[in-house]
């Protein structure tokens, strides 16, 4: 056989790699797509598409309005590039505010600001999806020892989660620094948050308002409340900035600050990333490379699933803040031409190696329905490393079965993905942020869906608020009546058709004594009756 077609899997991978691979040395980044099955003429007929998606994300930069169903320009490029806002005042608006958070942040740490119990030592965050999401990803992705202070977070409605958190800053309240997150101002998890504090801090005696922060759009309604209440502080958000982009604006400038990051360094990751995202050819833009690796592998229709496997803890919290990042981005029934497409990428994942015990085994042998995407770190640690084995640490093993699972997952015919950075810190983080912004806004205009609103998320809570108001007539029923009632009785009092909303509201306020409701249990719920405590 000629030496041409002797070329063994091994060598012939090889050369895909080391040819195809995507580098960046300055910012320490690799892309591999070598074990995504995409053939040359696959990649061209996908590439075809991308200069279309490129000028649209130039007018999209430049300040177009691009979130058509909202009528918002999309600005998110812009915070880590003021030069590039569309006009001066919006420059200035972005710089003023970053140089409002490093002022006010210097200023608690070095006791200027303090609380009733003297200078800040913690931090609660309160908030919820985008609010939420990006500080406490990058919270965990860059703690260390160093930290200047701690961080909490609210980011639901739980009572027990609540009271979970509020325990561990018992004897600290006095010393906590509120932050309120809400680019509406009118989230109800945000906001009951928001009262369980203000509860927690009035039963330990503690003014609430002087150790609060507002982080939301001016005149919203919590912008309202931290005005009249006489807030110490509070930093706009703006309505070109989406919840699930906005971590490189106050919303994630704020608590990283606070905790003694460095969020000069997150920004000019992401502009790093942001210019090397901006380059018209899919073969030189990352976020490009990406793109198109997603609509291969899902036939641009979303057909498999995105499993994030970053192979170091810090990453942990990646595959979380991603899923809102890609799923509410792209997760759209219409797309824009109003056709009916129920577009989406369903992402899921944890960290590596961790996940070897846990699902990989349905990724090698089980329903071939995702592509892998890898996350390699090179740096172990900060510091030497013990030997586990002789020549070999800990670290060679997270490698190894990076590299492993890799190999035996592209053998079983799975593809993945392998992004590599040299170390997690806060340059990699925006880097990677902003890598994934921009891949998500280009596959977006190659399906042609609008990436920046979420009109789904508004049907749950309509119907959440429907519930809250079947539960005050219903309560009013049982309270009023002397006898028990079935849950059918009481949907009849109240003239409501949901028996079984009346039943699960009625079975809820039962099991917490303090609402005064008790259930007495029938055969069936059916036959469940509920009366007065
Ligand atoms: O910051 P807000 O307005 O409280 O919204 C919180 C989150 O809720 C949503 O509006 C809907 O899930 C997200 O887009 C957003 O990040």
């Amino acid at each position: 056989m000629s030496a041409e077609l002797s070329i063994t899997p091994q060598a012939e991978l090889w050369a895909r790699y080391s040819t195809g691979l995507y580098r960046n040395e300055e910012l320490g980044f690799s892309l591999d797509l070598s074990r995504v099955r995409m053939s040359p003429s696959e990649q061209s007929a996908i590439a075809e598409m991308f200069p279309m998606a490129f000028s649209a994300m130039a007018q999209l930069e430049a300040g177009s309005i691009a979130n058509k169903d909202e009528g918002r320009m999309v600005g998110h490029y812009w915070l880590r590039a003021p030069q590039l806002a569309p006009t001066p005042e919006l420059e200035a608006d972005i710089l003023q505010a970053i140089f409002d958070v490093k002022a006010f942040c210097q200023a608690v740490h070095e006791g200027e600001i303090r609380g009733s119990g003297g200078k800040f030592t913690n931090v609660l965050l309160i908030g919820i999806g985008g609010s939420a999401l990006g500080p406490q990803f990058i919270a965990t992705a860059l703690a260390s020892s160093q930290d200047k202070l701690h961080m909490s977070f609210f980011d639901n409605t739980d009572p027990d989660g609540i009271d979970l958190v509020l325990s561990s800053l018992a004897s600290r309240l006095a010393t906590t620094l509120v932050v309120v997150v809400s680019k509406s101002g009118g989230t109800p998890e945000t906001r009951n948050g928001m009262l369980e504090a203000q509860a927690a801090f009035q039963s330990a005696g503690i003014p609430f308002a002087p150790q609060a922060v507002a982080i939301t759009q001016a005149g919203s309604k919590l912008d309202q409340t931290a005005q009249s209440e006489g807030w110490l502080k509070t930093f706009p958000m703006w309505d070109w900035v989406g919840g699930r982009t906005s971590v490189m604006s106050t919303v994630g400038l704020v608590p990283a600050a606070l905790q003694g990051l460095d969020i000069d360094g997150l920004l000019e990751g992401a502009g790093q990333m942001d210019s090397l995202t901006r380059v018209p050819q899919v073969k030189e833009n990352p976020a490009a490379l990406l793109a198109m690796a997603w609509y291969h592998c899902g036939q641009g229709r979303g057909s498999k699933d995105m499993v994030l496997l970053p192979y170091k803890d810090r990453l942990a919290l990646f595959s979380k803040y991603l899923q809102q990042l890609v799923m509410e981005s792209l997760g759209k029934e219409l797309d824009r031409k109003g056709q009916k497409v129920n577009q989406g990428i369903a992402v899921y994942g944890n960290k590596g190696s961790t996940d070897q015990h846990a699902y990989v085994q349905q990724l090698r042998d089980g329903l071939n329905n995702f592509f892998a995407t890898f996350i390699e770190v090179l740096k172990d640690r900060h510091g030497d490393s013990i030997e586990v084995d002789a020549g070999v640490t800990s670290g060679d093993y997270l490698y190894g079965f990076y590299a492993g699972t890799r190999k035996a997952l592209y053998e079983s015919g799975r593809d993945s993905i392998t992004i590599t950075v040299n170390e997690v810190n806060a340059h990699s983080v925006g880097a990677l942020i902003a890598l994934y912004e921009r891949a998500v806004g280009l596959y977006a205009e190659l399906v042609n869906i609008n990436a920046y609103h979420q009109p789904g998320v508004e049907a749950g809570k309509k119907a959440a608020a429907q519930i809250l108001a079947l539960q005050s007539q219903a309560v009013e029923v049982v309270v009023r009546n002397k006898a028990s009632l079935t849950a059918d009785e009481v949907a009849k009092l109240a003239n409501a058709s949901d028996v079984e909303s009346i039943y699960g509201i009625l079975r809820h306020l039962a099991a917490n004594p303090s609402r005064g409701i008790v259930r007495h249990p029938g055969k069936t719920p059916a036959e469940d009756r509920f009366g007065k405590l």
